[in-house]
């Protein structure tokens, strides 16, 4: 199945085509696809163990796929140097389970962090403060910013774990389960989170989550990643009420 929207070429930020990953006899991917688009909010739900994170994993260089290409902005990643990579790598934000803070720091100096490191990019100190206050309130925590991350709550650190990711205006946004660990409203807020910060930068994302709640509201398109394949594609009101009983598991509550 797939979306019926002719989408031209040159608005794809993300293609993985035919990825292929096996440890011994398991094989977890079989030739999986996938394309996010320009300001697209793309959904990837599989079951546990069903590939997700090994994919995630191929998809950052974490893992070597067996075969398959994963170009970002139209650059083949296994291909490129470790500069070329280091470029491209600006343009891509994380939000990974837990919120991964680093705990000695000030929420501040936890934001300055990706600043120092792409420093060519922010060499204007009074600058990197401004960057920095407008990253706290897009996630509407500027008061916050001289506190420790321990002083922070669950779903505060979060927000700032998102203020982080997107202090370099990346271009695209990987999502690994963010509403996870989350109490309901806490997840709401992170979702409407994401989505303001779609709306205002045209960000693209790519959310892998197990959370029907938070595909509903966020996904432009999704895909079911069954079997190590992209086996069934579409927006959430395709899938949710498609007959195969693979896909209809998804949605069971
Ligand atoms: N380094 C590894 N060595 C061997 N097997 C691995 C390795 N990493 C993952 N696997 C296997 O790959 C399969 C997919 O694992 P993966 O962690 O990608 O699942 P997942 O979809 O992310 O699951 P969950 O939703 O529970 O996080 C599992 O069978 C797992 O045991």
């Amino acid at each position: 199945m797939t979306n019926n929207k002719q989408i031209p070429t040159q608005d794809i930020v993300l293609e993985i085509k035919d990825l292929r990953k096996s440890f011994g006899d398991n094989h977890v991917l079989n030739g999986f696809n996938l394309q996010l688009h320009q300001s697209e909010n793309l959904v990837i739900m599989g079951k546990s163990g069903s590939g997700k994170s090994v994919m995630i994993k191929c998809l950052v260089g974490l893992m070597e796929a067996d075969s398959g290409s994963i170009s970002v902005m139209h650059n083949d990643i296994t291909k490129l140097d470790q500069r070329a990579l280091d470029i491209l790598r600006a343009d891509i934000g994380f939000l990974f389970q837990g919120s991964a803070l680093y705990d000695s720091m000030t929420v501040r100096e936890n934001l300055e962090f990706p600043l120092r490191r792409h420093s060519k990019r922010f060499k204007d100190d009074t600058n990197r403060d401004a960057i920095v206050i407008e990253a706290l309130e897009n996630v509407g925590l500027k008061d916050a910013i001289d506190l420790m991350p321990a002083e922070l709550s669950g779903g505060m650190q979060k927000r700032v774990a998102l203020a982080r990711a997107l202090i370099l205006k990346p271009k695209i946004m990987l999502y690994d389960e963010p509403t996870s660990g989350l109490d309901p409203i806490t997840a709401k807020e992170i979702i409407m989170l994401m989505q303001v910060i779609q709306k205002k930068y045209g960000t693209s994302s790519l959310i892998i989550t197990h959370d029907v709640d938070c595909a509903r509201v966020i996904s432009d398109r999704m895909i079911l990643l069954i079997d190590g394949i992209d086996y069934a594609t579409g927006t959430f009101a395709e899938l949710s009420t498609h007959k195969d009983p693979k896909i209809k598991a998804f949605f069971k509550n």
